[in-house]
């Protein structure tokens, strides 16, 4: 077993300092393993270590106890992780010790050292994340200090770069959740439960619920980033599953700060998502990439700030650059969580507008917005969410928009929220899950 080593990428020096203060990775090479653990003077005796088997990456707990995405494994479990598990380190009573820890498209662990300068983009805006595999570089902050380690990418991988050559204008996107529960073992909580659907391209759907229904839970479990009993399909590919779902579907925040660098110019912000997410021929082909990006720009009407800094637009130019950063990745299905939040009124209209073309060119695009009215006619379908009396969400209605408008007896689409919103409420949106089931057994629904 080799010692890692971690250098320190902003001091220039490449002073070799331990992975977190107080955690370090140990032993990582042969056999795709690494182990995390804490430096004896911590009170927590946490460790984890990471396998690579049967082309998937697990998370074992050796001691003390871990958290990955909301669940807590006491010692001698193992962890199935998805591309973007956020794990935890916890103490031996399960409190939470270190804070975000988030891992993408990990392939090896075999360490090897690469120049500074070949590291490809200014990493000082992963705010709040500690350490992120990106691709094959795992990347540490301290402090404001930005640390990296170059990964060695796992013998070709076939599955990773195939996706540029599949033809999606046929599929449909099934999605199954079963459940998606948060919580320890003494305090679990369901925030969904049972909700099938089934999306096609082409299809602009509109997320409805009331407050804390689980339609942002909804996004993060189809998309992977909330540990759930969940199953998603799309041209046979399981989504949150295999390496070939790499890129197909893309879930957009709310907030941009967790999107792009506030301090780098539009650009740069875009031209690193293509050369990072999107498929290999944009990033191979810096001419190309260049191509795309300035053409995303013109597709998004942000030509003329592509040279300022992005903490300079306004806030509707930030939700185009949301929508632009994840657009220009190629994905074929987009997950928007309020890309209109914080936009005022004409803004709106354009970013939904626009929203619906890039829908036409053949892509599934699901949308979450508290004022879904005025745009009602962008929308093929609506799903219905509603807190029933069990407490969590539960899919109340999935069809048409007029038809919601029939179903609930309503005038618009937020008197449907009003009417399923609240305890008060939790009776009635039982109701309709049992009429919305039966319309699916019979075949009615959907
Ligand atoms: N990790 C978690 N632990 C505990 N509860 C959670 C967790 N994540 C979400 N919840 C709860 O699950 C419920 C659904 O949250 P979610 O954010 O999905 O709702 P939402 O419909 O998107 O709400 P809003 O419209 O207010 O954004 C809320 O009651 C929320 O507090």
């Amino acid at each position: 077993m080799q010692n890692p080593t971690i250098y320190t990428y902003l001091n220039q020096d490449f002073t070799a300092i331990p992975l977190f203060d107080g955690l370090s990775v140990d032993g990582v090479s042969q056999g795709s393993q690494a182990d995390l653990h804490l430096a004896d003077d911590f009170q927590s005796p946490s460790e984890a270590v990471f396998y690579f088997l049967n082309g998937q990456w697990f998370l074992e707990c050796l001691s003390g106890m871990i958290e990955v995405d909301g669940v807590t494994y006491p010692k001698n479990q193992r962890v199935l992780l998805n591309h973007r598990s956020i794990i935890h380190l916890c103490d031996a009573d399960g409190h939470v010790f270190r804070s975000k820890f988030i891992i993408v498209e990990m392939q090896s662990l075999e360490w090897k050292t690469i120049a500074k300068d070949a590291f490809p983009m200014d990493l000082s805006s992963l705010a709040r994340i500690d350490c992120a595999v990106l691709s094959n570089q795992l990347v540490v902050r301290l402090g404001d200090q930005i640390i990296y380690q170059d990964l060695q990418a796992a013998a070709a991988d076939s599955s990773v770069s195939t996706r540029e050559h599949n033809d999606f204008s046929h599929s449909s996107l099934t999605i199954a959740i079963q459940d998606v529960t948060v919580g320890n073992l003494l305090n679990r909580k369901t925030i969904l439960k049972d909700i099938q659907v089934e999306f096609k391209p082409k299809e602009m759907i509109l997320i409805l619920g009331g407050s804390g229904a689980g339609k942002s839970t909804f996004m993060e479990a189809v998309t992977g980033l909330v540990h759930s009993n969940t199953s998603a399909y799309f041209n046979g590919v399981d989504l949150l599953n295999d390496g070939k779902k790499q890129g197909v579907i893309t879930l957009a925040p709310q907030s941009p700060d967790e999107h792009y660098r506030m301090e780098d110019t539009v650009y740069m912000n875009l031209e690193d998502a293509a050369k990072l997410y999107g498929p290999s021929e944009l990033a191979d082909n810096p001419e190309l990439r260049k191509e795309e990006v300035l053409s995303v720009l013109r597709k998004l009407d942000l030509e003329s700030v592509k040279g300022s800094k992005c903490s300079s637009l306004s806030g509707g130019q930030k939700k185009k650059l949301t929508i632009a950063m994840e657009y220009i990745t190629r994905p074929e299905i987009l997950f928007m969580d309020e890309p209109d939040s914080g936009v005022d009124g004409s803004m709106v209209m354009e970013v939904m507008t626009t929203l619906r073309e890039i829908t036409d060119e053949g892509k599934i695009l699901c949308v979450i917005t508290h004022t879904p009215d005025r745009i009602r006619h962008l929308f093929d379908k609506v799903m219905v969410v509603g807190k029933s009396s069990e407490g969590c969400g539960r899919l109340c209605y999935f069809g048409s928009v007029d038809n919601a408008l029939t179903v609930f007896a309503a005038q618009s689409l937020e008197e449907i929220v009003h009417k399923i919103s609240g305890a008060e409420n939790a009776a009635l949106v039982d109701q309709y899950v049992q009429w919305f089931d039966n319309e699916r057994r019979g075949g009615h629904a959907g």
